[in-house]
């Protein structure tokens, strides 16, 4: 007999198939009183340090299989593992009541998810608690010496079925067997949602009790784009699904279609839909999704992928595949962006209080020119091949802009006069991710080509809120009126100066942000290359003048976060 189970959309599609449980293993722990703490802690240790080798080769499959972006998802579980809060907590408890370290380290883990979960309305907190529970899985795996199901071993079409997949599961699936997946809890902002997307597999996801509800024996089918989920449908809802499956081919094929039609709203306004890379190879993403442009090329990752200092013609070859993949469509290349959370270890940085407000990114640049240099280069040399734009990151005063701009101009005059060819329309813009850049961005505007809003960053510097820690993430708030005038007036800043302003922050990208972003008259929207088509398709319902009335509104009447977000609802419903 057919039944329906309902949860939360979290990815479009429509797929049938047979059902596979992802089962956990058993991970209760047993408290054990132990005498020899040293031992236990040593256990401890061992498995965190197992658990992050683990995490390292998912990560590197991940990249693989799903660009650069979605794996530094891990980044952040490994960062759990690190947290020295975690681990001198499950010290204390292992010393103070002399207990095993599987109990130790679950009633420390316990109390991290319990206070995030507590923050009911914070989905970001609710994530972080997710990030907690996803990574004590793997530690208590190698405490207890059982083994975690690896969804990469599938080989037949199938629907997973789960409580929750977690990151590390999701970047193992492969999308040739698994059709869609559904679980029991989480929401549309979870990595599991995020992941799904990008994979382009239906999902649903917070359906409560899908687990108890499904056997292995089970057929399924899914509808990701109601919510809804049929166990051993009749022939009659088969038909009625192949229909409506069809009909979803048929609109993914109308926005498959806009893959390379202009970005315009409903009346007509166009703006720019670019994709951020990390590497030549993402490249491919980029031109299945009809990007227009790659608006970040974070070139770190070229610098930490390799041993040594990439060489000025290894930089050369992988800017020279991106601007000719590219063809005409601009490419903005930021300059190196170590330091914060980007460490070399072949280059000794010093070690830090408070690596995000230190020595980083141009900072770097314009005190070891050396490597500044090699990288202006390459860059130049490669900009006979398409439309280069060079961006520096973590700009705050102007005398820095002007000296990168100058070490530039001195490498092209150098080339130049070596014979080698260089191209003359290089614009050369600016990251505004500090808010003292922000502020007097219309200084800047005078001075730059474009501006390209980096909101991760400039969202932690203006709410004062650390972007990796998880105890004051509520303050991390992209909607915040006090985010948005920012924005405005780089926006407004560069416009009186006949330049255009772009963002490159995770907020491009975001679907309650871009009807906002539209209003403010954002020329250029950069993010992960499968939100492109979607943001795309939405734009075209916008009508520009009402998105400027929305967000004349929200800057002036909207005083938290949470009355923005009302705002944008009301205007979109
Ligand atoms: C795009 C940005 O740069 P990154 O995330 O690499 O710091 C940003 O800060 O918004
Ligand atoms: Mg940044």
């Amino acid at each position: 007999m057919t039944s329906k189970v309902s949860g939360i959309a979290a990815s479009d599609g429509i797929a049938q198939a047979k059902a596979y449980l992802l089962i956990e293993p058993d991970l209760t722990v047993e408290k054990t009183s132990v005498t020899d703490t040293d031992v236990e802690k040593k256990r401890l240790s061992k498995a965190i340090d197992e658990s992050k080798e683990q995490l390292a080769k998912i990560r590197a499959i991940a990249a693989e299989s799903l660009g650069e972006e979605e794996a530094q998802v891990f980044d952040a579980h490994t960062m759990v593992l690190s947290d020295p809060d975690l681990i001198d907590q499950t010290h204390a408890v292992i010393d103070n009541e002399k207990v095993n370290a599987d109990f130790a380290f679950k009633q420390v883990t316990d109390t991290f998810i319990a206070m995030f979960e507590g923050m009911e309305d914070n989905a970001y907190m609710q994530e972080r608690a997710a990030d907690i529970r996803d990574v004590r899985k793997r530690v208590l795996a190698r405490l207890l010496n059982v083994t975690l199901p690896s969804p990469a071993t599938i080989e037949e079409e199938v629907i997973i079925i789960a409580e929750d997949l977690t990151p590390s599961d999701t970047a193992q699936l492969n999308k040739k067997y698994v059709k869609a997946f559904v679980t029991n809890i989480g929401g549309r902002t979870s990595h599991s949602a995020i992941m799904a997307r990008s994979l382009e597999i239906p999902a649903i996801v917070g359906t409560k009790n899908i687990t108890e509800l499904v056997t292995e024996e089970d057929y399924l089918i899914v509808d990701g784009i109601e919510g809804e989920v049929f166990i051993n449908p009749s022939e009659q809802d088969t038909a009625a699904f192949n229909k409506k499956a069809e009909e979803f081919s048929q609109l993914k094929q109308e926005w498959d279609r806009l893959k390379d039609e202009p970005s315009v709203t409903k009346d007509g306004k166009h703006v720019e839909l670019a994709a951020n890379i990390g590497t030549p190879k993402d490249l491919e993403g980029v031109n299945s999704n009809g990007g227009e442009a790659v608006g970040l090329y974070r070139t770190e990752f070229l610098y930490m992928d390799s041993s040594e200092l990439p060489s000025e013609d290894d930089q050369y070859e992988a800017y020279k595949k991106v601007l000719e993949g590219m063809g005409e469509r601009p490419v903005v290349v930021r300059t190196m962006d170590i330091g914060g959370d980007k460490e070399l270890p072949y280059l000794e940085l010093p070690k830090e209080m408070n690596p995000f407000l230190g020595y980083r990114a141009i900072r770097v640049s314009l005190d070891q020119d050396g490597i500044f240099r090699t990288q202006l280069r390459a860059l130049l040399r490669a900009s006979v091949h398409g439309t280069l734009r060079i961006m520096f990151p973590m700009i705050a005063t102007l005398p820095e802009f002007r000296e990168a701009k100058a070490i530039l101009e001195e490498e092209k005059a150098k080339l130049i006069e070596e014979g080698t060819a260089v191209s003359d329309s290089i614009q050369v813009g600016i990251m505004i991710e500090i808010p003292a850049a922000a502020v007097l961005a219309d200084q800047f505007a005078k001075e730059v080509d474009f501006f390209s809003i980096g909101t991760n960053d400039l969202i932690q510097y203006t709410m004062a809120a650390d972007r990796m820690n998880e105890r004051v993430s509520y303050l991390y708030q992209p909607y915040n009126p006090s985010i948005l005038r920012l924005i405005k007036g780089v926006i407004d800043a560069a416009h009186n100066e006949g330049k255009w302003a772009g963002m490159c922050g995770e907020m491009a990208g975001d679907q309650i942000a871009v009807p906002l972003l539209v209003g403010l008259g954002l020329d250029e929207f950069s993010m992960s290359a499968t939100s492109i088509l979607k943001t795309r398709s939405l734009l075209k319902t916008l009508d520009s003048n009402k998105m400027k009335e929305l967000s004349a509104k929200a800057l002036s009447e909207c005083s938290t976060s949470e009355e923005v977000v009302d705002l944008v609802n009301q205007y979109l419903a």
